[in-house]
């Protein structure tokens, strides 16, 4: 589909030229919030954010002050001139908030895959002339199809100014973060819309404060528009996402030293060089898959003439082991390499499975 972006028009955080937009996970109370988007705002900060309805994972969490809140931002707004930011999840947040004079909605990870939802706000979000800003935060699943089928909603419904989040896929695994970012989902949604402003959000991602900053610097290093941070005036007694908060200074120093990354657009001679060398190596690397899975190929004949299994585990794993090596010798990451060729031997298998099924 295609889906034309209009400019979020949001105000820069002027010492890197990007959109930043700060404030606790959720708004407690009218002191912590006023107090929280002062040390923002003389800090430089724009744009504030609180969740005001909060979806848990379980229940006896706390779940939000709800609308109780709105009139604090509005104080935000009134008295520091920034802008504000919330998360919707229905129809009905959507009309309060806009209401209120909340300036940018966020779509939640639980909500951007509920495509009833998505709709319900959609709609309720076009019936306004003057229309807030809407980000969508990726899906809590790895799946790239529901995260651009809701941008498309709103678009198809006359959202005018959208842009994404992403926040990190949740996992089962053990892992170092809360969400593991699996980067290639936001560079394949952004390769699909290159208009479409991305926002990292490094608290969702990580978890642990200690490793945002990293992943504040990975995302503006991807080209992303801006970020989305959670700060707290005082992150160790949050009520929601304690672990994961900073605080105003600690988020401060971090992002003013950070600027908006750019595209090379224009000749620039030794990329221009080392993009020419890559793209004749790319083209080795073709022909070498072709002449790999040929050989697969002729490896399906014999086996389908001769009853051998498609999988031969053991020839599968001495493979991988001896690359593993290979690689190392080699300087290559083995992690990436074991992957590679899990896919590589994937493609393998789907060719003779194709052949074994001919009669
Ligand atoms: C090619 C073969 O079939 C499968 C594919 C492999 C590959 O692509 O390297 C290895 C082992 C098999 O699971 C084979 O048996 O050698």
């Amino acid at each position: 589909m295609d889906v034309r972006f209009e400019s979020l028009d949001l105000p820069l955080y002027s010492p890197g030229n990007y959109i930043l937009i700060a404030g606790p996970c959720s708004a407690e109370t009218e002191d912590q919030v006023l107090k929280t988007a002062k040390e923002l705002h003389e800090g430089g900060v724009k744009i504030f954010r609180a969740s005001l309805w909060k979806p848990r994972t379980r229940p006896g969490c706390f779940e939000g002050v709800g609308a109780m809140g709105l009139p604090w931002l509005n104080r935000v707004k009134e008295e520091y001139g920034m802008l504000t930011a919330t998360e919707v999840a229905n129809g009905l947040h959507v009309a309060e908030s806009i209401e209120a004079g909340i300036d940018i909605l966020w779509i939640g990870a639980r909500t951007t895959s509920n495509p009833f939802l998505v709709e319900d706000i959609a709609h309720t979000i076009a019936k306004y002339d003057c229309q807030p800003v809407v980000l969508v935060k990726n899906p809590i699943n790895p799946d790239i199809d529901l995260w651009a089928g809701s941008i498309e909603r709103l678009s198809s419904a006359g959202v005018k100014r959208i842009g994404a989040i992403h926040r990190g896929f949740s996992t089962y695994a053990d892992s170092l973060y809360r969400n593991p970012p699996h980067w290639q989902i936001p560079i394949e949604l952004m390769r699909r819309y290159p208009t479409l402003p991305m926002l990292g959000d490094p608290s969702h991602i990580t978890g642990k404060r200690a490793l945002v900053p990293e992943v504040c610097r990975q995302s503006l290093d991807m080209h992303y528009a801006g970020l989305i941070v959670e700060s707290h005036c005082n992150p160790d007694d949050a009520w929601s996402d304690a672990a994961q908060q900073m605080t105003p200074e600690e988020l401060l120093k971090v992002t003013s030293k950070l600027k908006l990354s750019r595209l090379a657009t224009c000749p620039m001679p030794p990329l221009d060089a080392w993009r020419t060398e890559l793209d004749q190596l790319d083209e080795n690397i073709l022909g070498l898959l072709s002449k790999r899975m040929r050989i697969a190929e002729q490896i399906g004949y014999y086996k389908r003439d001769n009853n051998l299994s498609v999988l031969q585990t053991n020839r599968y794993q001495i493979m991988q082991q001896e690359l593993k090596q290979k690689a190392c010798n080699l300087g290559l990451d083995d992690k990436f390499i074991h992957k590679l060729f899990a896919q590589i031997h994937e493609e393998s298998v789907r060719i003779q499975h194709k052949i074994c099924d001919e009669e």
